[in-house]
Parts: structure tokens; C-alpha cells; sequence
């Protein structure tokens, strides 16, 4: 089947010749002038690749591309940027969009990344798809790293996933807060019945509690027929509560109920139901300040944390950072038949000193993108700018040699000509044969 295209901008004339360009290329292309059009385009059809102008009429491309992101985990998203304005292009790549053109500078470039953004969009169906058959299992065993103060988690994990004590998982965004609960459920006894994942912080509280308790026939305008809630999907199995902190406090007093006597009351009901659930929640959140504002129950923080399990940030745990990125080189290599795959010692050494606030989510998806972008060896190129430049931070923090600093200069240049040597040797006011020595020199990848 053709990978799909969707082109969100209002820009008509433009559209229509990059669509007619992209159709000869054998993509099947759709055209959308405004957000909402862009929403009904996705609606209908499977969107491998949105090219997404940022004004458009009613939005930005750049907030777009993270609302896609979320609704759509498997399409990637191209941001077409005006020219000059290179933070809108960072931004959107921040909120997830694969990468970004300047528009009318950048036309060669267009078929290339269009073709990468749809392998990548094909590797992500695969991804998602072999997740779903493997029942995205994760085991203790599996959790990378060698660091106290990861292996002080994972025993911490195995001790308590034998019991059948609610756990509170804490640590910033990406630290594996979900792949943690899981794997505490398949190392217990629950593990051969159901694990039922939700995000508190997803929904409303109308949804939020019909989510969870479920609710009878004629509830509400609507409810046709009765429907179970998580609670009861969950029953004899494991229910995570992802960013607990985000909880409604009169839903707070629901789950305090069940975690009390097992008990809860559907939507529409008056009779109560019985559950056998045990809890996993998770947040980033200073959940004991939040009791201290009032915005969260201290009785049910009791109840939640009998056994708490802090999970410590990347940048705490630096060590782990090359195995990591070995193992999700393999992986991604696996999956597009990519053979060979290495990284160079500057890539690797500024992935090592980039401070990773989105944690392994983020190293995870740098490496997904590096190994589609690279020819062999990742490379600092390969990379995306902020973690480019932390290499070279880094490299001056922590030498303060004249030929440290002179390699960092190089590199800059470098990165701004994006990788000219004969305009970087200009601009260095040094001999092209010079700038080769050098780069052989201080081994510039
Ligand atoms: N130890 C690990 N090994 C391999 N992949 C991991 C590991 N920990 C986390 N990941 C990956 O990192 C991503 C984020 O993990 P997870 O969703 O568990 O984080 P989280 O702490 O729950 O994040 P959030 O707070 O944003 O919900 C996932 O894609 C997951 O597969």
C-alpha cells in the first residue's frame, strides 16, 4: 500500500505543487487548509506523514504536531517552518514532529525526509504491532542498567511484586514509571490475569470516573447499555493509575474505598460492586506537598505508598547511558534490517553529557532517529542540535587545554556549516588542508 501524506497549509498554490510532487514520488497525498481540516483528514484515512505549515488560520503547527503525536503515536509529523525561524522547527521537534524544512530553502530536502519520516512511520506500525502480540510484556530481568540506583529499584521491584501490597512508583517523566508497574505485575502471582493501564491526567472527571467505575444502562443521555469500568476489566489482575496526582479529589475518595474494602459504585448505580484489584499508581508529582496544599487525600497517599520505589532520573545514573543506547540501537537496527549499526565516540559522549529531561522516553526516541538518519555509524550530525551541543559544553567544562577549546571551535563551526569543511575552513580563516589535519588530529566525527 502507497504510505499516505497529509499536507496541512493554507497556502493553496504551494500545496497543490508539493502534493502533485509527492504523488509522482508514489505517495497517495490529501490536502487540508486549516487544523480542523487536518483533524477530519486523520479521522478518515491511516496518516503515515503530515507536512504541517506552522500559521495556519486556526492554530500553530508547532502545538499541532504534539496533539498529533498524542492522538496518533505512529504518524510523524514534518514541520514547515518560515524562513529563518529555527526555534518553531526546535520546538516542534520537542513536541515530537520528526524534523523540520524551512520553506522555498530547503526543496531539496523534501523527498529525502519525506521518504525517512514514512520508514520511520512504517517501523512504528511494526513497533506497535509486535508490542500488541508480545502483550508488551517487560520483566524485571529486562530493565537496563548496572547503577545503585537502578539496581536498588529493580530488588526493591522483585521484593514487592511477590505480595500483593499497593505500590507507588515515583520519578520525572520517561523514567519507566509504566514498564516498572509491569514488570511488578508479570513477576507476581497475578501475572497470567489482566494488567489495565490509565493516565489520570487524560480526562476529565465525568470520563475519568466512567473509565473506571463503568456504568448502568440509562445513567445518563447516552448510556445505551451497561459498561464495565477498569475496576471490573482489572478484576483478580493489576490496575495502574498513571499520574495519580491528577485525580479529582471526589474520585480520590472512590478509590479510597476500594482500596479499603474493594468496593466502589458504578455510574447510575446504588448498589455496590466488588472488585479484587491490587494498585500500582505513578507520579511525578511531590505527591506529599500536594497533601500538604490540599489537593490530595493524606489517608489515600497513605494507602498508596506502603511501598514507595523512587525512580532515579538518566542524568543520575550517567554509567547506564552507553549500555542503554547500545541496547536500543540493536533493537532499532533489528527492526529496519539495518546491519552494523555503531556510534561514534563524540556522539556517544555527548549523549552521555546531555542532561535527558524526558529520561530514557527521550533517549529512546533520539536513538529511533539516529538510526534511521545514520549511514553505518551515528554520528554527532545524527543527533539532534541541543544534544549536539552538549557534547561540545561538555568537552569545555571539563578541559580548559588550548587545543580542547580549539576542538570545540571546530566543531561548532562544523555543526553551523552543517558539516562543510571547504565553508567551516573559511570561516576558521585556515587552509581546507589544515582543517583535515585538525579534524584527523582531535578525531571530529
Ligand atoms: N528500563 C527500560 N528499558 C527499556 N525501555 C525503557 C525502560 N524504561 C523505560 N523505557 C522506555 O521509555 C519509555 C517511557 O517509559 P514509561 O512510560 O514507563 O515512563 P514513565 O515514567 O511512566 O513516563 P510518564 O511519567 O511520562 O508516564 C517507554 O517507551 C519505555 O518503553
Amino acid at each position: 500500500m502507497k504510505p499516505h501524506i497529509l499536507i496541512i497549509d493554507d497556502e493553496v498554490k504551494l500545496s497543490t505543487l508539493l502534493g502533485r510532487i509527492l504523488s509522482l514520488e508514489g505517495y497517495e497525498v490529501s490536502l487540508a487548509a486549516t487544523c480542523k481540516e487536518g483533524w477530519a483528514q486523520l479521522a478518515k484515512k491511516d496518516t503515515d506523514v503530515v507536512l504541517c505549515d506552522v500559521k495556519l488560520p486556526d492554530g500553530t503547527g508547532v502545538e499541532l504536531a504534539e496533539q498529533i503525536k498524542a492522538r496518533y503515536p505512529v504518524t510523524e509529523i514534518i514541520l514547515l517552518t518560515a524562513y529563518g525561524n529555527i526555534p518553531d522547527g526546535v520546538q516542534a521537534i520537542k513536541n515530537g514532529a520528526f524534523d523540520y524544512i524551512t520553506k522555498g530553502d530547503d526543496n531539496n530536502r523534501i523527498i529525502p525526509l519525506v521518504y525517512k519520516a514514512a520508514e520511520k512511520a512504517q517501523l512504528n506500525k511494526r513497533v506497535a504491532s509486535w508490542e500488541k502480540q508480545s502483550g508488551n510484556k517487560n520483566s524485571l530481568d529486562k530493565i537496563s542498567g548496572k547503577s545503585i540506583a537502578i539496581l536498588n529499584a529493580v530488588n526493591l521491584a522483585g521484593k514487592v511484586a511477590a505480595t500483593d501490597s499497593t505500590v507507588l512508583l515515583t520519578g520525572e517523566t520517561g523514567t519507566g514509571k509504566e514498564v516498572f508497574a509491569q514488570a511488578i505485575h508479570q513477576a507476581g502471582k497475578r501475572a497470567a490475569k489482566s494488567f489495565v493501564a490509565i493516565n489520570c491526567s487524560a480526562f476529565s472527571k465525568d470520563l475519568l470516573e466512567g473509565e473506571l467505575f463503568g456504568h448502568k444502562a440509562g445513567a445518563f443521555t447516552g448510556a445505551t447499555k451497561d459498561q464495565k469500568g477498569l475496576l471490573e476489566e482489572a478484576n483478580n489482575g493489576t490496575l495502574f493509575l498513571d499520574e495519580i496526582g491528577e485525580m479529582p479529589v471526589e474520585l480520590q475518595a472512590k478509590i479510597l474505598r476500594v482500596l479499603e474494602n474493594g468496593e466502589f459504585i458504578k455510574i447510575g448505580e446504588t448498589k455496590p460492586s466488588r472488585t479484587n484489584v491490587r494498585i500500582i499508581s505513578a507520579t511525578n508529582r511531590d505527591l506529599k506537598k500536594e497533601v500538604e496544599e490540599g489537593n490530595f487525600r493524606e489517608d489515600l497517599y497513605f494507602r498508596l505508598s506502603v511501598f514507595q520505589i523512587a525512580l532515579p532520573a538518566l542524568r543520575e545514573r550517567k554509567e547506564d547511558i552507553p549500555g542503554i543506547t547500545e541496547m536500543f540501537i540493536q533493537q532499532f537496527a533489528h527492526k529496519i534490517n539495518k546491519q552494523n549499526i555503531g556510534i561514534s565516540a563524540p556522539a556517544q559522549q555527548a549523549l552521555n553529557n546531555y542532561q535527558w529531561p524526558g529520561n530514557i522516553r527521550e533517549l529512546k526516541n533520539v536513538i529511533e532517529r539516529a538510526v534511521i538518519l545514520c549511514e553505518g555509524q551515528i554520528q554527532l550530525s545524527d543527533l539532534p542540535v541541543e544534544i549536539q551541543s552538549s557534547n561540545l559544553t561538555g568537552k569545555t567544562l571539563s578541559a580548559f587545554s588550548i587545543a580542547s577549546v580549539e576542538k570545540s571551535h571546530i566543531q561548532k563551526v562544523l555543526s553551523h556549516t552543517k558539516g562543510n569543511k571547504a565553508e567551516a575552513a573559511r570561516l576558521l580563516e585556515i587552509g581546507i588542508a589544515t582543517l583535515y589535519r585538525k579534524i584527523e588530529e582531535y578525531g571530529i566525527g
